[in-house]
């Protein structure tokens, strides 16, 4: 399913317009979903005899976000339900369809206030008694930092009520920046979103995320034509894709059909990090992995997980010596992908060796934590001979781009798809909404996971899992996709056994059963 911006949000509108559809046609079916999920939420979540006892309040602004929000009000009055809208701009000021929408509702009789016309006392009580919020204040169509009654009607909800009612806002929740998920000053937080024909990028990207609670995607008679034409190709990763894209095992096969790994991994000081890394690869499905670490750890690495067979290289004060380059790469030819990273240590000896392994090897090849921190020749990886992955959270991904953390996560999108395709390799930006972008310009922004999963280890589980699965899938991207969805649900499940607190990186391996068993 896609993602859009408002921009691209605007286009389909446009174009389904001009072929024929009537704007108030595509409001109505915005409205008419608008009700239908009102409707869910009311049967959900609140115990009542009788529709007409119930408070629905509906928030609109001057907008055609206000204006789905007046139609939908109309469509529940005509079902039974007593709504009351509170506008915020006295009726001459909307026009058009919006316009057209208000006059039907008053026709309904449909109880209308102007907010500039209320005490903040009224206001307030109207709010607290309201057993459901439908909030169309703004839309897609937001500019700017909030402003005038808008402002004050989120400021007044945020600021003096204790518990806020039950809250659906129509197709984003109003302050929140569609095209980033970035506040406007302050934003209506929401349990539901009802969301026009695609997702829109602030829904998926924090803040935004977190303010959209529960999100459903709704059809409004906008072709799907019309959305693949005017959007970018970002996609979400769901259940539904993970379904489509979890590799058929054949039944005959051996170790060999899964994949054999050369993990490049640990030091002395980080012996955790390449058992997770294994653990997580074998029990992705891997089918041998072979761990060439510091001699130091070999012996013990290998005591720490039996299924693993450790091989030690020639290191000095616990780091792979780069001389340690040549057998690597002889001992590459008995495998399929290489990982390199997790616990890895940084020096140039390190340096030397990942510099090395980029030059020669044509392997597929995932470069995680350290093994990224040592690039400084962004060259080396436009020029690899195979396909190459990295997986860095926002600080690697600062220290490659010369860019600041905070700048990498409210760009997130665009500067993994942009790195992705100028560097032709697949790129993993981790982080809350993990991106996933291809060097063809595909890219998914992933929809599991629970912030449960930012604890130690978690990055080295998810090398291991994305060498599993690319070690049985052919395309890498998806691949790679994929392995970034089972990482989140397995800590979904973790969380859910555990706490989002009391979950660490081994209880996402311990969960994997539970999502291929989902997945199946
Ligand atoms: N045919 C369609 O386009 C459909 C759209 N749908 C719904 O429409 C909205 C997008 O509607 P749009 O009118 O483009 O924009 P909004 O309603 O979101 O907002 C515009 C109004 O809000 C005012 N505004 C803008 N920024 C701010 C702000 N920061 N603070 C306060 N008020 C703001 C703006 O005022 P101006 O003075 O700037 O004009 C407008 O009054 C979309 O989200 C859908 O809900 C339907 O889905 C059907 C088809
Ligand atoms: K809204």
């Amino acid at each position: 399913m896609q993602v859009l911006t408002p921009e691209m949000m605007k286009k389909c509108d446009q174009a389904t317009i001009k072929a024929a559809y009537p704007e108030i046609l595509l409001m109505e079916s915005a409205a008419l979903a608008t009700a239908k999920m009102a409707e869910e939420i009311i049967e959900k979540e609140i115990s009542f005899e009788y529709k007409s006892e119930l408070k629905l309040s509906f928030l609109i602004g001057q907008g055609n976000n206000g204006g789905d929000g007046l139609a939908a009000a109309r469509i529940l009055k005509n079902w039974g339900y007593q709504p009351q809208i509170v506008l915020t701009c006295s009726p001459s000021e909307l026009s058009g369809v919006n316009a057209l929408n208000f006059k039907l509702a008053v026709l309904n009789k449909i109880e209308i206030y102007q907010f500039e016309q209320l005490k903040t006392k009224e206001f307030i009580s109207l709010i607290k008694q309201s057993d459901l919020i439908v909030d169309a204040l703004l839309g897609t169509g937001i500019k700017g930092q909030i402003r005038g009654s808008v402002k004050s009607i989120i400021t007044l909800i945020n600021q003096q009520l204790v518990k806020k009612p039950l809250t659906l806002a129509v197709d984003i929740p109003s302050g929140i920046i569609a095209a980033n998920g970035n506040l406007a000053g302050d934003a209506l937080k929401a349990d539901y979103t009802v969301t026009m024909a695609a997702y829109k990028r602030g829904l998926l990207l924090y803040p935004g995320k977190d303010y959209a609670g529960k999100i459903k995607v709704v059809e409004i008679g906008i072709q799907s034509e019309t959305i693949q034409e005017n959007s970018d190709q970002l996609k979400v990763f769901n259940q539904q894709e993970a379904k489509k894209s979890l590799p058929v095992r054949k039944n005959n096969s051996h170790k060999g059909s899964f994949g054999k790994l050369a993990l490049l991994a640990g030091s002395p000081g980080m012996t955790g990090a390449p058992i997770l890394t294994a653990k997580a690869a074998l029990k992705g499905g891997l089918g041998l992995v072979y761990l060439l670490t510091a001699a130091e750890i070999a012996e013990m690495t290998a005591a720490q997980l039996p299924e693993l067979v450790s091989v030690a290289l020639p290191s000095q004060a616990g780091l792979i010596k780069e001389t340690a380059a040549a057998k690597i790469l002889k001992f590459t030819e008995k495998v399929d992908l290489i990982a390199a990273g997790p616990g890895l240590g940084q020096d140039k000896g390190v340096k030397t060796l990942i510099e090395n392994i980029l030059k020669e090897s044509s392997l597929d090849l995932i470069l995680d934590a350290d093994a990224l921190n040592v690039i400084s020749d962004l060259e080396l990886l436009k020029n690899y001979k195979g396909k190459l992955t990295l997986t860095p959270h926002p600080g690697e991904m600062a220290a490659l781009t010369g860019l600041s953390i905070k700048e990498i996560n409210n760009n997130r999108i665009d500067i993994a798809r942009k790195f992705a395709q100028k560097y032709q390799l697949n790129l993993v930006l981790k982080g809350a909404a993990t991106i996933t972008a291809a060097p063809d310009g595909r890219a998914y922004i992933n929809l599991s996971g629970s912030n449960g999963l930012a604890t130690a280890g978690s990055g080295d589980v998810l090398t291991g899992l994305i060498a599993a699965l690319m070690a049985q899938e052919s395309d890498n991207f998806r691949a790679a996709a994929l392995a970034v969805y089972i990482h989140g649900r397995a800590g979904e499940f973790a969380a859910q056994a555990n706490s989002d607190y009391a979950m660490i990186a081994s209880d996402i391996i311990a969960n994997l059963k539970k999502v291929y068993q989902e997945l199946q």
